[in-house]
Formats: structure tokens, C-alpha cells, sequence
């Protein structure tokens, strides 16, 4: 299981391996097989960190610590059979997952490691200047390492942050290893597709530390900077592992054409496309995509089928204003055009092993997933209870009704119901929720968006429903995907 990585230890302490050097081998117990129910689709940065450093001369004196990585090619010795990645059970400490506050229980906190200690009290300290932090560790970044730059997209303004803060993220979290070895992994596998490389890490560990050293002037002293080495060592080689692992078995992305349009609505398309290889995912995962309009812009869409035998996946769209990859996904795409996907990730999937019932929330597009995993139970047979709310904003907004309900008439332990805001005696859809069940037989599948998730993990926990039984979508990449 994910037992706390030794990557700190091995390399990151004072006087040892050097200053955020990759191990030449993967840490067996990081290697271990992801947990089911931790998250990862909280796989937070669409950005790569970097290209290549070799030039040693542009290590100056007071970055001397920082020698290039070794090589990474080699299989890992424990290498797993990795699952799906990072899971969505709803729990109160994932950093970028189930829980809308990625903060640890009270426990954890109050047995936090030394270095967990230090590096939240940066964090405490940058909070208020984030932006600068932000804009300064990017400036930096280029300005040193300006081949990275063609790497990241050209307009970095909605976007620039997501690397940093998810570095970050995981840094806060440095001692929840249940959650973050998972995250971390889906997060080293999903920049592949980047073409970054273990050489590549030294420099944004150096930036990093660079711009925590310019903004947290009061907390920050060379024991802090010790504890923020080791802990970027071992968030970098978690990452780095997972990539070495992943790049044995899977391209780093995959071209799909796009083979159907259809407009459900003014703003709302359901698009299908041919991966160039087979594409093996799980029903309630998700992958990232990229568009040949918006190159290095990625975005986050879930599966919308089950996987099918011709090989083909389906995503729902909608554009919102702003978002680049999907108004060119709704109004530009057409058959024909080629697409990149990124690997699939998520856990959200059904645990065949229980016969517990299903009750699934879909929000506007989130109804995608929750489609995907009504297929993938009618495939395994089993005789379980699916009960599916179906909420929009008004009757036309149920663009994938039609479908829900022919899926209801096949399978007589579905029932779909549509939920329109406002009518009946509900606001919204969580608050339907309540007035049906029991649901303590009952697992909870939750996908639309933000406000929905939160509200909803509310609703179904008033109901009765652990927190360990409900599965959703990471909160910080739902936010991300609105873009
Ligand atoms: N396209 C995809 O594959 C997926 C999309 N999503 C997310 O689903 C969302 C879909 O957006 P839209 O279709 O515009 O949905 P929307 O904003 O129209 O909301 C759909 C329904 O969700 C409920 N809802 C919304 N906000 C709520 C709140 N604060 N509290 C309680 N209930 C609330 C309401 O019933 C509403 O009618 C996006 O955020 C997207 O990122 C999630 C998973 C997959």
C-alpha cells in the first residue's frame, strides 16, 4: 500500500543524496498499488514542469545543491500493476479530491512532521501575496530556463497557477501519504504528455525555493528551506517514478479523430472520437484533452460511455464563456479533426466485489460519467438498484434525458428521475435527494459542478450516506475544467 515514501530520507536531508535528485530507482513501497479510494483526479497542473537542464553552468553558487537528476529508464523493481490512479472517495484529507478543504483531520494535524510543520508555516505566510508568489516563480522559471517556456501555452493568465499550486498543495500534505503518493502518481504519469523528464524537476525545485525564499521573508530560515528540499524531493520523485513506471506500458498521449458531432443545444455537444491505439479506461474516469486550436491547453472531460467493443469514446461539452478548448469543441470541432488525450484517470469507477446499490447525482454535464457507470453495471450483469437524479437548470437544459430514459426502460433496477431547479419542493438537486431513500444500502456517485458537489456531499451525509461511500470528482479540477 502507499506507505510513507523514503525519498526525503534517501536524498533530501542535510549532508546526504544532494538536493532533489531523483533516486535512480523507484521506492517500492511508493510503488505500491494506489488504494481505491484515495483521489488523484484532483490531478490539479495542466502544465508541464520543464524541458530539459543540462547546462551545469547555470547552476550558480547558491544552487550548487541541485545536481542533475540520474536516469529514470529503468523498470521499477516493485513495479504494481497500476490501477485506474487516484480514487474519489469523499474524504476529509485529500488534497485535491474528494474534499472541497484539502485539509487534514485534526489528527493528522496535531501529529504533523517536523517538516510538514515548517511547510505550512510558509504557506501561511505566502498566502496573502500567492499572485506574486505565483507570477514571480513563473518569471523565474523562463528567465532561467527559457526553454521550458514553449512547453506551457502561450496565454498562461487563467491558467499560470495550476502547476505551482498543485506543487504546493502537495507540500501542505506531506505527511497524508494515503492521499498524496496516489495524487502524486497520476500527476507524474499526466505530464508525460508534456514531454517532461526527471532532468526537468531541479528546475522548478530551484525556482521554488527561489521565489518561498523572496516572499516568506519572516518564516523562512535554513532549517525551513532544508524541510522544503526534502519535501520537493520527495513530491518530484513520487512524480518521476510514476512517469519511468507509466512509460513502459502507455504512450505518453494519443491522437483521436473526431468521428461525430452532435449540437444537443445552442451550447452543448456530444463528441466522439477514434483513438489512433486502443485506449484502456474505466467507466467514471476522465481524461485530459487538447484541441489543435489551442495548443498546450488541456482540459479535463469524463467519459461518457462505458468502454465499448468498437473502441470509440464519446464526451459531453458544454461551452462556457471563456473557455477556449470547449467553444472550440462545441462550435469549431467536426468530424475529421484530430484531437490529443491525455491517460485516463479518476476513481470514481463501481466496485463490482459489493452488491450495494448505486445512487448516482448528475449536474448539467456530470450526467456524462454517471451514464458511463449506469452502462458499466448493466455489462456486469449484476442485479444492483441504480437510482439516477438528473438535474438541470430548466427542461432543456436535460440534453441526455432521452438516453437516460431509454436506459431505464432496458434495465428495470434503473430509475432515472429529472430534476429541473426550482420545481416541485426542491431548489436544486441535492435537496431531491432527501426526500427519497433510504439510502444506507447505498453508495454515492456525485458528478456536475462545484456548488452541486459541495451541497450534494452535504445532502447525502444528512441522509445517512459515511463519507467513505461517496465518489466524486476532485472540487479544484472541477473548477479548473470551467475554464
Ligand atoms: N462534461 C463532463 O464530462 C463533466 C462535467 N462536469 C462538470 O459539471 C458541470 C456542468 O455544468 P453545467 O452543465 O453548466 O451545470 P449547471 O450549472 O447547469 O448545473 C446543473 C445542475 O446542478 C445543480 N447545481 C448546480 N449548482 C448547484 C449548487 N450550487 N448547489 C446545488 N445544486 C447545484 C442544479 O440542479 C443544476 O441544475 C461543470 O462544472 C463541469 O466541469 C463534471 C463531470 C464531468
Amino acid at each position: 500500500m502507499d506507505a510513507p515514501t523514503t525519498t526525503s530520507a534517501d536524498s533530501g536531508s542535510d549532508g546526504g543524496g544532494g538536493w532533489f535528485t531523483p533516486r535512480k530507482t523507484p521506492d517500492p513501497e511508493t510503488s505500491g498499488p494506489e488504494r481505491q479510494d484515495a483521489d488523484d483526479r484532483r490531478a490539479g497542473p495542466e502544465h508541464p514542469v520543464g524541458r530539459p537542464t543540462h547546462d551545469p553552468s547555470r547552476q550558480r553558487a547558491d544552487e550548487g545543491r541541485i545536481p542533475e537528476p540520474r536516469s529514470h529508464r529503468e523498470p521499477p523493481h516493485a513495479a504494481p500493476a497500476a490501477t485506474a490512479g487516484p480514487t474519489a472517495a469523499a474524504g476529509p484529507t485529500a488534497p485535491v479530491g474528494p474534499s472541497a478543504e484539502p485539509r487534514p483531520p485534526r489528527s493528522l494535524r496535531d501529529t504533523a512532521s517536523p517538516d510538514a510543520i515548517l511547510v505550512r508555516r510558509t504557506m501561511e505566510e505566502i498566502g496573502p501575496v500567492a499572485d506574486q508568489v505565483t507570477s514571480y516563480f513563473y518569471a523565474l522559471l523562463f528567465v532561467r530556463h527559457p526553454e521550458l517556456r514553449p512547453l506551457f501555452p502561450a496565454a498562461m493568465d487563467t491558467q499560470r497557477d495550476r502547476l505551482l499550486r498543485a506543487l504546493l498543495t502537495a507540500a501542505e500534505h506531506v505527511d497524508n501519504k494515503l492521499v498524496l503518493v496516489p495524487y502524486l502518481k497520476n500527476l507524474g504519469r499526466g505530464h508525460r504528455k508534456y514531454g517532461t523528464h526527471a532532468a526537468h524537476y531541479p528546475a522548478v525545485g530551484e525556482c521554488l525555493i527561489a521565489a518561498l525564499t523572496q516572499y516568506a521573508k519572516t518564516t523562512w530560515s535554513a532549517e525551513t528551506e532544508a524541510a522544503w528540499v526534502r519535501t520537493y524531493t520527495t513530491i518530484s520523485q513520487v512524480m518521476i517514478d510514476a512517469a519511468a513506471e507509466d512509460e513502459l506500458k502507455a504512450p505518453a498521449w494519443w491522437l483521436a479523430e473526431v468521428v461525430s458531432h452532435d449540437l444537443r443545444t445552442p451550447d452543448i455537444a456530444v463528441v466522439t472520437v477514434r483513438p489512433d491505439q486502443p485506449y484502456p479506461f474505466l467507466a467514471g474516469q476522465y481524461t485530459t484533452l487538447e484541441t489543435p486550436w489551442w495548443p498546450r491547453i488541456w482540459r479535463h472531460y469524463s467519459f461518457a460511455s462505458a468502454p465499448r467493443s468498437d473502441g470509440l469514446l464519446s464526451f459531453h461539452v458544454k461551452a462556457v464563456p471563456a473557455g477556449w478548448v470547449s467553444n472550440a469543441l462545441v462550435h469549431r470541432a467536426r468530424p475529421g479533426d484530430v484531437l490529443r488525450l491525455g491517460p485516463p484517470a479518476g476513481s470514481m469507477t463501481v466496485d463490482h466485489n459489493t452488491d450495494s446499490g448505486l445512487l448516482c447525482l448528475g449536474g448539467g454535464t456530470g450526467i456524462a460519467p454517471i451514464k458511463a457507470l449506469v452502462e458499466d453495471v448493466a455489462e456486469h450483469g449484476r442485479r444492483r438498484p441504480v437510482e439516477v437524479f438528473y438535474g438541470a437548470r430548466t427542461d432543456h437544459d436535460l440534453y441526455d434525458i432521452d438516453t437516460m430514459l431509454r436506459l431505464q426502460q432496458s434495465h428495470h433496477w434503473l430509475s432515472v428521475r429529472p430534476i429541473v431547479d426550482r420545481q416541485a419542493h426542491h431548489l436544486q438537486l441535492p435537496d431531491a435527494v432527501r426526500e427519497y431513500g433510504p439510502w444506507n444500502e447505498y453508495d454515492a456517485y456525485l458528478s456536475g459542478p462545484p456548488g452541486m458537489i459541495r451541497s450534494g456531499v452535504d445532502a447525502l451525509r444528512s441522509v445517512g450516506i459515511p463519507g467513505d461511500r461517496i465518489r466524486h470528482d476532485s472540487i479544484e479540477e472541477l473548477v479548473a475544467a470551467a475554464t
